[in-house]
């Protein structure tokens, strides 16, 4: 266990964290305040997914460290670390149902207790699935997989919450939706929750995130409050991106 310096509401500390892939070297030094909502957004490439791996767990840091709630993550394998997360696709088990996928939120076991699937099944009625717990991903829309998915995060009750652009394959309604119950899960909850979410989405930033860190090149060029980044004006990367005219000062 490692101090983040006496600032506990920290939920998030990227410090001097080097990653390279051939060809291209990233560099974030980050600080997330615990119960904020941060959409990370920018150009193709630019390393979004990249730096929530590193926060997971997926990939290891050349250099610096990762903090997650005041403890140093090295050597944390990406199970053990205080996170969830939910990908675009492939969050679930194939050959599980509904209930099992959510209930390895639970218990790392396949066959469910009589508490961890009655936990399951509220879980899923919580996000408007009352009744699928028999059905497996391949019966269920990409909208109800992501459901799904999200319930299982949110028994897993973790403080940090990981999206890679976990709702870029539904359509702009059901996104919505899917935001706004994360948004209401966040209000509910009676710790703090911490959401990183990659987004292509300038609208979904908008709509939810406290904060936006805009990417580029493998370094975060901008980071503050989503309508001052949204806006354009500080920084040109972020205007060619959102396909603004850069106004004239
Ligand atoms: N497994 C890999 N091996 C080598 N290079 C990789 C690998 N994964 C990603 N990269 C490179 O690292 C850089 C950052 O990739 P990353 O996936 O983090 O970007 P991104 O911002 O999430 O992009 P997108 O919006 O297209 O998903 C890119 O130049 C990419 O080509």
């Amino acid at each position: 266990m490692t101090s983040t310096g006496g600032n506990e509401t920290t939920a998030l500390r990227l410090e001097g964290v080097d990653y390279a892939y051939e060809g291209m070297t990233m560099h974030f030094d980050l600080a997330v305040t615990a119960g904020e909502w941060l959409a990370v957004i920018g150009p193709s490439g630019a390393g979004k997914s990249t730096l929530l791996d590193l926060v997971a767990g997926f990939l290891a840091p050349d250099a610096g460290r990762i903090v997650i709630d005041g403890a140093d993550m090295a050597g944390i394998a990406p199970a053990e670390r205080p996170v969830s997360f939910v990908f675009q696709e492939n969050n679930l088990f194939a050959h599980l149902t509904a209930a099992e996928n959510v209930g390895l939120g639970l218990a790392p076991r396949l066959s469910l207790s009589r508490e961890t699937r009655a936990r399951a099944s509220q879980a899923l009625a919580e996000v408007g699935l009352a009744g699928f717990d028999d059905r497996r991903p391949a019966e269920m829309s990409g909208g109800e997989r992501q459901r799904v998915a999200l319930a299982r995060a949110f028994v897993r009750d973790r403080p940090l919450i990981l999206l890679d652009e976990p709702f870029a394959a539904l359509g702009p309604a059901l996104r919505r939706e899917m935001l706004a119950l994360l948004d209401e899960r966040r209000r509910r909850a009676e710790r703090p929750i911490t959401i990183l979410m990659v987004t292509h989405q300038p609208e979904d930033a908008r709509g939810f995130a406290d904060c936006v860190a805009f990417l580029e090149r493998g370094r975060i060029a901008t980071l503050g409050p989503t309508e001052s980044v949204l806006d354009g004006n500080e920084t040109p990367g972020v205007a060619d991106y959102l396909g603004q005219a850069t106004r004239p000062s």
